[in-house]
């Protein structure tokens, strides 16, 4: 598949959300670089949720910038952050589950679609074409994530790990630009974390498309990303390389501090 060009750099600046008495994000700033993996680690309750949805337009920020190129995301109405090309993949299962896996990726067309659904529903030449486009770009999808055998079944059929990447496919239907992913190894057995960081990965690295990353998963945060900014209380800690970021004091007393042990027993047994 063609590389997206025209990624801009995501540049979050002082980023900073109150709830009634709590700072969720205070003074938070990050460049997520064109083209790259940039994950946002931190225990729970460490502002990583809020953050991606300042990003996504579902919370408004009470001060601070999020710029994504020339373009002010904060304050700006989700759909229009989508239509600047920042595609979200949320944590639970959204595909519709008796829709076979093509018309779900379809859906991540929509935005794309030109033809009026008058034009489409006279079956006009226009339409026809157009809906031949949209079926040959999803197919080309489906190929990349190594999906292209199950277009025909039904998404709820699928496993759980196949079901995520048809997600992960539906969001790259939309043409994004920036991919922001929710926890997208959670729950998943060893070898479907596996398959699912080397799609990640080749989105990077065959589409430049740049990824904003949550994830509890430290084997897969440390293998896939290129930076790492780590949150703890909704204030950044670090911010840098996986290795460096690993080995920041800062960074390993959040942890050990945090009792719960999510972070720590779930990493990736590979
Ligand atoms: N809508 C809200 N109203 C009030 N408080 C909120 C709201 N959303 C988040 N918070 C609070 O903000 C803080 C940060 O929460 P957030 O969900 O962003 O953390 P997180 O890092 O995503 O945690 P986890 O890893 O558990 O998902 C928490 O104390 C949370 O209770």
């Amino acid at each position: 598949m063609t590389p997206t060009t025209d990624v801009p750099p995501l540049q979050v600046r002082e980023l900073t959300v109150r709830f009634a008495g709590l700072t969720a994000l205070d003074a938070v700033s990050f460049t997520a670089r064109p083209g790259t993996v940039h994950a946002l680690i931190g225990p729970n309750g460490a502002g990583k949720s809020t953050c991606f949805n300042v990003l996504s337009g579902v919370y408004r920020a009470t001060g601070g910038s999020v710029r994504f190129g020339e373009h002010e995301l904060t304050g700006m109405p989700a759909h229009r952050i989508a239509d600047l090309g920042v595609a979200r993949i949320f944590q639970n299962l959204a595909l519709p589950p008796l829709a076979t896996v093509e018309d779900s990726l379809l859906l991540g067309r929509h935005r794309l679609t030109r033809t009026g659904f008058l034009a489409a529903g006279l079956r006009l030449p226009s339409a026809a074409r157009e809906d031949r486009r949209h079926r040959a770009r999803v197919r080309e999808i489906a190929e990349f994530v190594g999906l292209a055998p199950y277009l025909d079944r039904p998404a709820g059929s699928l496993p759980y790990g196949q079901r995520k990447l048809a997600e992960l496919a539906r969001a790259l239907c939309m043409e994004p630009r920036l991919l922001l992913l929710d926890e997208p190894v959670a729950g998943m057995t060893a070898d479907e974390r596996r398959r699912t960081s080397a799609v990640i990965a080749g989105v990077r690295d065959s589409l430049g498309i740049s990824i904003v990353l949550v994830e509890h998963d430290m084997g897969v945060v440390m293998r896939l990303a290129d930076a790492v900014t780590v949150l703890d209380f909704g204030r950044l800690i670090a911010d840098g390389a996986p290795g460096d970021v690993q080995s920041d004091p800062a960074v390993v007393r959040a942890y050990l501090g945090e009792n719960h042990g999510q972070n720590h027993g779930e990493e990736g047994t590979e």
